[in-house]
C-alpha cells in the first residue's frame, strides 16, 4: 500500500480546529513484525531523565533522537544521531504519502504498560507554526488520546494505535489540542513509536 499514492482525506479523524489523519494498516503484519525487530536492535536507545521540581526522575520510556538538525529540549541543545538505513527507509515511505519531507525523528520505546507519555503538543518554536507530523507504531497496541486546550465543550478522544499504522498530525492540530498515551495495567508487550518531524532551524 505504501507504495502507490492513496487518498488520505478518507483517513480523516473528526476532530475539530485540528487535521488529523489514521492509517491503522498501514504497513503489513509482516513487514512490521521485521521493523520491529530491526528497530529494537539497531537504534541506539537511551534512559534519558527529565527535571521535575529541582529533581531528576528516569523518563517513563526509552528514547533516541535521529536526523540532520540539532534540537533544544529542556532547554538543552543537543545532537542527533545521524541515519541509520531502516529510518531513512521508513522516512521516504512516509514522504510519498504525505508529499512533506522530514528532517529528523525522535523514536520511543514503551517497555511495558508501565511506560507512557503524559499530556503535550509538540509545538516548540522550531518545528514552525502549523508542523506536520507522522507517527508510525510497531509493537504492542496502545491508547492514544487527544484533549482540546481551551474548548471544554468538545469531548476527548482516543484512538488505539494498532501495530503498523501511522498517524499525521498537521496544520493547527499541535496549536489547539494536547495528546497523551497512558500507561495501561494490561499486560502488555513493547511497543516501539517514531515521529518524524521537520526542524527549521
Ligand atoms: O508514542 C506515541 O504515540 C506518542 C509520541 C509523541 O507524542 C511524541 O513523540 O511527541
Ligand atoms: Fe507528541
Amino acid at each position: 500500500m505504501p507504495e502507490k499514492s492513496l487518498d488520505l482525506t478518507k483517513y480523516k479523524l473528526k476532530l475539530p480546529d485540528a487535521e488529523v489523519y489514521f492509517i491503522p494498516d498501514f504497513f503489513t503484519p509482516e513487514e512490521s513484525d521485521l521493523y520491529f525487530a530491526e528497530l529494537s536492535q539497531s537504534i541506539n536507545w537511551k534512559q534519558e531523565s527529565i527535571k521535575l521540581f529541582g529533581r531528576d526522575l528516569p523518563m517513563p520510556r526509552l528514547t533516541a533522537w535521529y536526523g540532520d538538525k540539532s534540537y533544544t529540549y529542556s532547554g538543552l541543545k543537543n545532537e542527533p544521531q545521524p541515519w541509520a538505513p531502516v529510518l531513512l527507509q521508513l522516512k521516504s515511505k512516509i514522504e510519498k504519502i504525505t508529499g512533506q519531507h522530514y528532517n529528523s525523528v525522535l523514536l520511543n520505546r514503551y517497555r511495558s504498560g508501565q511506560d507512557s507519555m503524559g499530556w503535550h503538543s509538540d509545538n516548540e518554536q522550531e518545528l514552525g507554526l502549523q508542523p506536520g507530523i507522522a507517527s508510525i507504531s510497531f509493537g504492542a497496541e496502545r491508547r492514544f488520546s487527544f484533549r482540546h486546550r481551551i474548548n471544554k465543550d468538545l469531548k476527548p478522544l482516543s484512538i488505539n494505535l494498532t501495530n503498523g499504522s501511522l498517524l499525521l498530525m498537521q496544520g493547527a492540530t499541535q496549536r489547539n489540542w494536547l495528546h497523551s498515551l497512558p500507561k495501561t495495567t494490561k499486560p502488555i508487550s513493547e511497543r516501539i513509536n517514531l515521529t518524524f518531524r521537520y526542524i527549521k532551524t
